[in-house]
C-alpha cells in the first residue's frame, strides 16, 4: 500500500507551546520550503537550548562515543600549545649554545634534547590529529543513523495514515523525513570542531598567561566578543542565503532533473522557462545575501579596532620589554606563537556546523510527539490487542455500521453509511471519481477510523482486533501502489514479510510462496522474461536492474496481495487491479477471476465494468451512500445509474474498436 508523499509548502512553528522547549521559531509564514536548511525558511532558530538538547541527545544517543571524542579534541587542542612552549625554549637556548661553541656543550645537549621532543610532538600531532578525524567521522555516521532510526520509527511506526492526511501534520512529516537525511551528522561534527577549537584557544592562553596573565584574560575577553559577532553576522547570512528565494530556485532545479518529470518538461518544452525562472530566484536570492552582509559591517569594524587595538598594545609592550632586556627571547615566541593560537577562540567553522545540524532535532522530537499523539488517539485508546499474530478467521460477516468518516479539513465523505459483506463472497463497488470507494478500503484496513459508528468483523470492532493479526488477515493492492525498486522477490514477498524476513533460514519456502503467488495473478510470464529471474531489480538505477510497463508493474503488485494470501490473508482488496491492464491482460484476469478470489472475502474497486460484472454482489456509492445493492444482473435489470454507466461505456467500447474492446464489457 502506498502513503502519499505531501509536498512541502511551509514549516510548522515550534514556538512557545512547544513543550520540549528545544527551539523556538518565529515568523512563520506560508513560504515555501525547499532548501536545505531549517533556517531556510527564514526563521530563526534559539539554539541555545537545542544545542544543550543537541549534546545531550549525543551523550545519551552515542555513550562512549563522545567522551572518546572530548579526550582526542582535549589531546589534538593543546599540542600546539606544547609545541609552541617547545619552540620558545628552544628560541631562548640557542643563542647561549652558538655562544659556549656548539652542541657538545651542556646547552648544546639541552638543544638537541628539545629538537627530539619537537620532533616527535610533530608527529604526534599528526597521529592524533588522524584518530580525531578517524573517531570524528565514525561519530557522524552513527549520529544520522541514530536521528534516521527516529524519524522511520515514528513515521511508520503509527497504524493509521493520520500522519501523511493532515495538513499540518504532512508538513511535518516531509521536512523531518527530508532535513533530518540532510546531513545530521553536521549537529556532532560542527560540536567536534568547537571542542577542538576550543581546547586549542584555551591552551593558547595559558601558554601566553605564563608569561603575562593579565594579557591573556583580555585577549580571551576580546576573541569571545569577536567570536560572538561573527556568530550574529553568520546567522544574519545564512538565514538570507537560505530565503525563500533560493528554495524555489531549488525547486526548480528539482523539476528539471527529476527523471520521472523528464518526460512532461519536454513535452510542454519547458526548459527555457525553467531556466530562466531559476537563474531570476538565484540573483534575487544574491542580492538579498549582499544586503544582509552590509548590515552588520560596521559592527564588524568596531570588533576589527578593537582586536587591532589590544594586540597593538600587547605588541608595543612586548618590544618595550624586549628592548629593555626584561622579556627573553624565550617569552617573545611563547608569547607571539600563543596570541596568533588564541584566534582559535572565536573560530566559528563549528559553529555553522552545528548551526546547520541543530535544528533537526527539534523537528525530529516534534514529529516524535505527533506520531505518539496519533497513534493513542481515541478511539484506539483503550483497545485491547489479543496475543495471536495469526490472521482473523472471518467466519460470518464485515460489517460497516452508521459510520460517518470525514479527512482531516475535509467535508464528510460517509454519513451513516451501512453496509454487510457477506464471508467468503466477492463485493464489487463502483461509482464515479470522489464517490468514496478507495476510503471505504482504507477504513476496512484500519489505516483511517471512522468518527461515528462502528466496522465489525464478526461482531468484534476491527480496533478491537490485534493490529498485526488484522494486517495479516488483509490482502490489498491499492491504486497507487508502489514500486519498489527492489528485486522482485522482495516486490512479490512483501505481501508475506514473516516468510521473507525468515528467508535467511527458508529460502525455498519463500521462493515457493513468491512463485505460487506469481502464478495466481498472472505475474509468472513477467519474471520468465526478467535476466536475473527473481533476482531481478525492478530500477534500471541499478545495475542489471529492469524497468516494467505499467501493467507489468501491475501484475507484480497483484502477486505481491497474492503472497499474502499464501500467507493466510483472507481478505482480499483489489482497488482499481485493473487499470493499467491491456486487454488481453485484463481478459486472462478476468478468466481466472474464480481462482483468484477462491475461498476468499474479496473487495474490487474498478471503473471497468468488465472487472467487476463477475463479483457475487455489487454496490453502488454515489456521494459516500449506497445507491445499488445487487448482482450484475439485477442491477443491469433494475435499469438505475449502474445500468445507465455499463451501457455508457459498452457503448463506448463498441463506438471505438481500435482501442482494442473486442468483446463486451
Ligand atoms: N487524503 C485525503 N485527504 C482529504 N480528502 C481526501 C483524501 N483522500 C480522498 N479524499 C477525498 O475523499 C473523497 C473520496 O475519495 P476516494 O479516494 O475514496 O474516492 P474514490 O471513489 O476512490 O475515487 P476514484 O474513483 O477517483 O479513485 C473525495 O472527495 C476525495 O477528494
Amino acid at each position: 500500500m502506498s502513503i502519499p508523499y505531501a509536498p512541502v509548502v511551509a514549516m510548522r512553528s515550534i514556538g512557545a507551546s512547544d513543550p520540549t522547549g528545544v527551539g523556538e521559531i518565529d515568523d512563520v509564514d506560508s513560504q515555501v520550503v525547499t532548501g536545505s536548511n531549517c533556517l531556510s525558511a527564514g526563521k530563526r532558530v534559539n539554539l541555545s537550548g537545542v544545542r544543550w538538547l543537541a549534546l545531550s541527545f549525543m551523550m545519551r544517543a552515542l555513550p562512549g562515543r563522545s567522551a572518546l571524542q572530548l579526550l582526542l579534541a582535549c589531546v589534538c587542542g593543546m599540542l600546539p600549545a606544547v609545541f609552541g612552549g617547545l619552540v620558545g625554549l628552544i628560541v631562548g637556548i640557542l643563542p647561549e649554545t652558538i655562544h659556549d661553541g656548539g652542541l657538545d656543550t651542556e646547552s648544546g645537549k639541552r638543544l638537541v634534547a628539545l629538537l627530539i621532543a619537537a620532533a616527535i610532538l610533530l608527529v604526534a600531532q599528526e597521529l592524533a590529529n588522524a584518530a580525531y578525524d578517524v573517531a570524528k567521522s565514525a561519530f557522524y555516521r552513527r549520529y544520522e543513523q541514530y536521528l534516521l532510526g527516529r524519524v522511520i520509527d515514528a513515521t511508520s511506526g503509527t497504524r493509521r495514515l493520520e500522519l501523511f492526511e493532515d495538513p499540518r501534520l504532512s508538513r511535518l512529516v516531509d521536512q523531518s523525513v527530508r532535513l533530518a537525511g540532510l546531513d545530521p551528522g553536521d549537529l556532532v561534527d560542527g560540536w567536534c570542531t568547537r571542542w577542538l577549537r576550543l581546547f586549542q584557544g584555551a591552551a593558547a592562553a595559558a601558554l601566553v598567561a605564563t608569561v603575562w596573565p593579565v594579557a591573556a584574560g583580555v585577549l580571551v575577553i576580546v576573541w569571545f566578543v569577536a567570536g560572538a559577532v561573527m556568530l550574529t553576522a553568520l546567522r544574519r547570512l545564512d538565514i538570507n542565503a537560505w530565503s525563500s528565494g533560493l528554495g524555489e530556485a531549488e525547486y526548480l532545479a528539482r523539476i528539471a532533473e527529476k527523471p520521472a518529470w523528464a518526460k512532461e518538461v519536454r513535452v510542454f518544452g519547458l526548459t527555457d522557462w525553467l531556466a530562466e525562472r531559476f537563474g531570476l530566484r538565484w540573483m534575487g536570492a544574491l542580492e538579498q545575501l549582499a544586503r544582509a552582509r552590509r548590515a552588520g559591517r560596521w559592527r564588524t569594524a568596531m570588533v576589527l579596532l578593537v582586536l587591532l587595538c589590544s594586540h597593538g598594545v600587547i605588541v608595543g609592550a612586548m618590544v618595550v620589554d624586549g628592548l629593555a632586556g626584561s622579556l627573553s627571547a624565550t617569552q617573545i615566541t611563547v608569547l607571539l606563537l600563543g596570541m596568533s593560537g588564541m584566534t582559535a577562540l572565536a573560530d566559528q567553522s563549528g559553529a555553522e556546523l552545528i548551526e546547520y545540524g541543530s535544528p533537526r532535532v527539534p523537528l525530529v522530537l516534534d514529529l516524535e510527539k505527533e506520531a505518539a499523539h496519533v497513534a493513542s488517539a481515541p478511539p484506539e485508546a483503550g483497545t485491547t490487542p489479543a496475543r495471536s499474530p495469526r490472521p482473523v478467521r472471518i467466519f460470518r460477516e464485515i460489517r460497516f455500521s452508521d459510520v460517518d468518516f470525514a479527512y482531516p479539513n475535509s467535508r464528510p465523505v460517509f454519513r451513516q453509511l451501512n453496509l454487510a459483506i457477506e464471508a467468503r463472497t466477492s463485493l464489487g463497488v463502483v461509482g464515479l471519481n470522489g464517490a468514496g470507494k478507495t476510503t471505504l478500503t482504507k477504513l476496512l484496513s484500519g489505516l483511517e477510523v471512522p468518527a461515528a459508528g462502528t466496522i465489525t468483523v464478526d461482531g468484534v470492532p476491527v480496533p478491537e482486533l490485534d493490529i498485526g493479526a488484522w494486517r495479516r488477515t488483509i490482502a490489498a493492492i491499492f491504486q497507487d501502489f508502489v514500486h519498489y525498486e527492489l528485486p522482485v522477490r522482495d516486490n512479490i514477498g512483501f505481501g508475506a514479510v514473516e516468510v521473507l524476513q525468515a528467508a535467511g533460514q527458508a529460502r525455498n519456502r519463500l521462493d515457493a510462496v513468491v512463485n505460487a503467488a506469481a502464478e495466481r495473478a498472472g505475474a509468472h510470464g513477467v519474471i520468465a522474461g526478467l535476466p536475473n529471474g527473481l533476482d531481478t531489480t525492478l530500477s534500471r538505477r541499478f545495475s542489471g536492474g529492469v524497468d516494467l510497463s505499467g501493467g507489468q508493474w501491475q501484475r507484480i503488485a497483484l502477486a505481491r496481495a497474492m503472497a499474502a494470501v499464501e500467507n493466510g490473508a483472507s481478505l482480499l482488496i483489489l482497488d482499481e487491479p485493473t487499470a493499467q491492464l491491456d486487454v488481453r491482460a485484463e481478459a486472462d484476469l478476468y478468466d481466472r477471476f474464480l481462482d483468484l478470489t477462491r475461498d476468499l472475502t474479496t473487495i474490487i474497486i474498478s471503473h471497468r465494468f468488465s472487472t467487476v460484472r463477475r463479483a457475487d454482489r455489487i454496490v453502488v456509492l454515489d456521494r459516500g451512500k449506497i445507491v445499488e445493492d445487487g448482482s450484475h444482473d439485477e442491477l443491469v435489470a433494475a435499469g438505475g445509474e449502474y445500468a445507465r454507466l455499463f451501457s455508457l461505456q459498452a457503448a463506448s467500447y463498441q463506438a471505438s474498436p481500435a482501442r482494442g474492446a473486442h468483446r463486451d464489457p
